[in-house]
Parts: structure tokens; sequence; C-alpha cells
């Protein structure tokens, strides 16, 4: 733990003073039944579909990070993870929902979930009343629990790899790509938190609490669409 003088905060600092959120998130019953192959498949469906929304307002956060970036480093950053959602995260996603029976157009069309608008809104909200740390605080739920839950999913003996409908999703976010983007962005969190001060840290938990449970909620809508899709 920090001391008062001199806190020296790190990203672990946040995942720790929320860990009963972070680990309600980390282990869902989502997570845990794409492991084991219960999950279905019209939860998966349903959550790729609105992933594909989020995706895009995703994107958009980068693009407000690029905005709020203060120097040449941080704006080639922020431009950089904006081209990679645009130029690549978003078509191999939508080749992974062809995969699964889902149409560009039907994704172009389709309704967006008050889940998905309650997050991605936050997010945005969050870049725009603060600064880029608070923005990337907000974001990093999403990149640093991603990373965790697939590297546990493979390592932990009772998942299910053969036959599993879901392993290609848990190999990307296992995958190296993954997890240097995500090695990268931890490095940048424990830099800049390093020099906050205690009040400043309550301020940016507060909005890692709030973040955790809006991934917790979005995977409680995959699961509640057993039967919508
Ligand atoms: C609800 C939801 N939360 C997190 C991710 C994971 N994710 C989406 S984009 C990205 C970073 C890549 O630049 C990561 C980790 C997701 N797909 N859907």
């Amino acid at each position: 733990m920090p001391s008062s003088d001199s806190p020296h905060y790190t990203l672990a600092d946040l995942t720790q003073r929320h860990e009963a959120i972070w680990q309600t998130y980390i282990d869902h019953e989502f997570v845990r039944r794409l492991a084991d192959t219960s999950l279905p498949e019209s939860c998966f469906r349903h959550y790729l579909q609105q992933d594909y929304r989020f995706l895009i307002h995703f994107a958009r956060a980068w693009g407000l990070a690029v905005y709020k970036s203060p120097d040449l480093f941080e704006l080639r950053r922020a431009f950089e993870a904006l081209k990679a959602i645009v130029d690549t995260e978003l078509d191999l996603h939508v080749g992974f929902c062809r995969q699964w029976g889902i149409s560009e157009r039907e994704l172009a069309e389709l309704e967006e979930e008050r889940e998905t608008l309650a997050y991605t809104r936050f997010v945005l909200d969050c870049g725009h009343r603060g600064d880029l740390l608070d923005l990337h605080v907000a974001l990093a739920p999403c990149l640093i629990g991603y990373g965790e839950i697939a590297t546990r999913l493979l390592e932990q003996p009772t998942t299910v790899l053969e036959h599993n409908p879901y392993r290609e999703w848990i190999e990307m976010y296992a995958g190296e790509d993954f997890q240097s983007a995500m090695r990268d962005e931890i490095e940048w969190l424990d830099r800049a938190l390093s020099d906050v001060s205690t009040e400043r840290f309550e301020q940016l938990a507060a909005i890692f609490r709030d973040a955790t449970r809006l991934e917790i909620d979005f995977w409680q809508m995959g699961l509640n669409a057993v039967r919508s899709s």
C-alpha cells in the first residue's frame, strides 16, 4: 500500500481498491460459461452485435484522446490506437461476426442496448469532463480486464478448448498482439499514476470502479439475451 507522503500509485492499486467488483467482472458467469462451453450461442451472438457498437464508440474515445493529448508523443500514441481500431480491429470484428452468421448490414442497423449506451457514453463523458488520465482510467477495465480474463482462461485447467466454439475469441485476447497492447497500457498508467495525490487517486478510482461495473453489466446483458437472437 502506498504511504500518504509519497503514494507512488500503480494500476494494481486501482484494481485492489475495488477488488470485489474487479473479481466479479473478471470471473463473471458469462466468462466462466465461455470457458466451459455452456454459454448459449444466442448470448454470444448478442454480445458480438453489441460489441460492434461498443468498438465504434471505443474508437471515438481514442479520437477524444487524440484531442486531449498535450504533446506530440501522446498525440501519436492515441492516433495509433484510433488507427488500429478503425483500420484493423473493426474489420476483424465484422469478419468474426460473419462467421457467427451476423451480416454487416445487420450490424449497421442494430439497436443499441441500454448497457452499451451507458458504458460507452460514460467513457466519453469522463474524457470530455476530465483530462487524458481520466479518459485512460475509464478505458482501463476494457483493455486490462480482457487481457487478464483471456490469460486466466487459457491457464486454468477447467477451460475446455477442444470443440469450444468460443476458442477463437479466447485466443484472440490471449494472443501476443493484444497482450502487448495491454502491457503498453499498463506501463502508461503506472507512469501516469506514479505522481498523483491521494485525493486525485480516489477520483480516478471512482472512475475505474464505475467503468468496471459497466463492464459487468455488459456481460450480464449478453447472458440475459438467452432467447433473443
Ligand atoms: C465490452 C467490451 N469490453 C472490452 C473489450 C475489449 N476490447 C475492445 S477494443 C480493445 C482494445 C483494442 O484496441 C479491447 C481490449 C470488448 N471487446 N468489449
